[in-house]
């Protein structure tokens, strides 16, 4: 047993909306510098987890802890200070304004400086306004979008604002990023640019990330470790060769009966 303390744990998190319960005594957690991905069918949970995790909801039961402290009770904002940062399923970007800008959004919580200090202090502001632009720079190369900097967000293709709603919440700084299907919609050269992005930030960044996709290839290729949601319940977690071999998971995600690959196998 790893003597570490994982750096996010849910602990058997139930969420109910009305009569629907969308999760049921959930269990996980992330060690520091995983790369890690929830997945299963539709309505299996994934995005309720998530919202869990960042706060936007509030469990019915259960409890999460990031860097072992509770933070259940903290709102989506608080969680966001100490380090919980996100991307959402849909496009949240302010399509009016500019990529730099929206990325620029993400830092806000970080200026030390606000408008009144900033008046006061006008140097030290100069100087912070500076290095913040210099962080925003860093992560503009990163994701390769140099070239649409000044570009107005809402005019631009699907893929590129997946990729600014990812600089956006890497401007945050997180210690931990959850990315609620950073591909969806892509076509197949955005979802291989997106994935490299993905484990470079992982690996050289060092950013411990929590994914849900619903392209198997991409999850099974990039992860370290996977969990697989079913009608709100766990029903898997292990690494991604195991979460393949699983009958289980074979036949609740991957709509593979076992019964039915035998008298296939048999028929060939
Ligand atoms: N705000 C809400 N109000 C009522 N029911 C909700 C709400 N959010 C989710 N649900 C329900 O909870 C269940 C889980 O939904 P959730 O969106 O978490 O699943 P998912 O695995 O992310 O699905 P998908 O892959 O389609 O995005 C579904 O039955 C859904 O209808």
């Amino acid at each position: 047993m790893s003597t570490t303390s994982p750096l996010l744990e849910v602990r058997d998190v139930s969420l109910g909306f009305g009569g629907v319960r969308a999760l049921t005594e959930v269990n996980f957690h992330v060690n520091k510098g995983e790369l890690f991905s929830i997945i299963g069918p539709n309505g299996a949970g994934k995005t309720s987890m998530l919202n869990c995790v960042s706060g936007r909801y509030k469990p019915t039961a259960g409890r999460v802890f990031f860097e072992g402290r509770d933070v259940t009770g903290m709102t989506p904002n608080q969680r966001a200070t100490i380090g919980i940062g996100r991307t959402f399923q849909n496009l949240a970007l302010f399509g009016h304004m500019s990529v730099l800008d929206n990325i620029m959004v993400g830092r806000h919580h970080l200026l030390k400086n606000n408008f009144l200090t900033g008046g006061l202090y006008w140097a030290g502001a100069q100087k912070e306004e500076l290095a913040h632009r210099r962080k925003v720079e860093d992560i503009i190369d990163f994701l390769e979008i140099a070239h649409i900097r000044k570009a107005t967000a809402g005019t631009l293709s699907y893929g590129l604002r997946k990729r600014v709603e990812l600089a956006r919440a890497m401007a945050v700084e997180p210690k931990i990023i959850l990315l609620d299907e950073p591909m969806a919609g892509m076509n197949l050269e955005e979802k291989e640019d997106m994935a490299r992005y993905i484990v470079d930030l992982n690996e050289e960044w060092g950013m411990t990330v929590v994914m849900i996709e619903h392209d198997m290839g991409v999850v099974m290729d990039i992860s370290h470790r996977v969990i697989v949601l079913e009608f709100g319940r766990k029903i898997a977690d292990g690494l991604p060769d195991d979460i393949m071999s699983n009958e289980r998971v074979k036949v609740a995600y991957l709509g593979v009966d076992e019964d039915e690959e035998k008298a296939a196998e048999a028929v060939a």
